[in-house]
């Protein structure tokens, strides 16, 4: 078979379960995931590599109406991740009705000149029967090239999703290197780790209130050891209460859990230092942006 590599959008609305899908098909972690949307604030490439493909998936921010700078800077991102690719995959979360968000993002893809397939995604969520006139619907509505039913979570029908785009990518030698899972420094993968647990452990107020920069990152390779020090911009004095929980119990948590998902990134034994501060205006602040990578 002739080789062929290319690079491949992953856009759809906040939580149709992008970032779930590309680590699945990587079967490494590389983007976070959370139940709560707009988890990826990052434009995150991911390389999916087999004998005769790879593919460059961009894992975009949800694609959403700005407000913040960030989300601005968000939208930059999308802009540029639809400009490289090959192709675009809008992902659409079909355990919940066809809504005003898919279509906007629908209406953002079409005046791109990058072909777009749907990837009907949470297909475990629900009955078969019942969703076909969804599928119609998208069909009728959307007219995408293809049509691909999954489940990210399960990885029913995922191979097909690879079998599908590979249609779509031009005949190319090799672009990556064999071991090129993705462009992320690790000091940036930290981040996001740490980010993800304060996203599973923290109720819905917090959640888009907080960053988290790494202030020092070391690895002391003759102990085998990573040194990690970082802080969780918040913009409240109540959000720090939060955070912290009572008696450092909820801070606790959040560090044990990173803690944990560090060593497994990192594959050695991670001393972790959190801090918590207040600044009311850290989404609009440059020099907390860049840090995070996003400006
Ligand atoms: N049941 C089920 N849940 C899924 C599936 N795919 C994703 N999820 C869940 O949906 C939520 C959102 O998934 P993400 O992968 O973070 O979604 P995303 O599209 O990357 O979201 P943003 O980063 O906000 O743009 C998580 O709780 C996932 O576990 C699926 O196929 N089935």
């Amino acid at each position: 078979m002739e080789k062929k590599c290319g690079y491949i959008a992953l856009a759809g609305r906040p939580n149709a379960g992008k970032s779930t899908f590309l680590n699945a098909a990587l079967g490494e972690k590389v983007s976070i995931v959370s139940d709560k949307p707009q988890t990826t604030r990052n434009r995150i490439l991911g390389v999916y590599h087999d004998d005769t493909t790879q593919i460059g998936f961009f894992d975009l921010p949800g694609i959403h109406k700005p407000k913040h700078a960030m989300n601005r800077v968000m939208m930059r991102m999308v802009h540029q991740g639809l400009d490289d690719a090959d192709l675009v995959l809008h992902f659409i979360d079909v355990s919940v009705p066809l809504g005003s968000g898919d279509r906007f993002v629908h209406e953002f893809l079409a005046k791109k000149e990058v072909p777009v397939l749907v990837v009907a995604n949470k297909m475990d969520l629900v009955n078969k029967a019942k969703v076909i006139p969804t599928l119609e619907k998208i069909h009728a509505d959307f007219a995408p090239k293809d049509l691909i039913p999954i489940s990210a979570k399960t990885g029913d029908n995922r191979d097909r999703v690879i079998e599908v785009v590979r249609n779509y990518l031009p005949e190319s030698d090799f672009l990556f290197q064999a071991d090129t899972l993705t462009d992320q420094p690790l000091r940036f993968m930290s981040q996001e780790f740490i980010r993800e647990k304060i996203l599973h452990y923290t109720r819905e107020e917090l959640p888009h209130a907080a960053a988290v920069t790494i202030e020092s990152f070391t690895h002391h390779e003759e102990e085998g050891v990573y040194e990690i020090s970082a802080v969780i911009y918040v913009e409240k004095a109540t959000q720090r209460r939060i955070v912290l929980g009572k008696q450092g119990q909820m801070i606790a948590k959040i560090r044990e859990g990173a803690r944990r998902s560090l060593r497994t990134l990192l594959d050695q034994p991670v001393h972790l230092e959190l801090y918590v501060k207040v600044n009311e205006n850290w989404r609009n602040n440059d020099a907390i942006l860049g840090d995070l990578n996003i400006n």
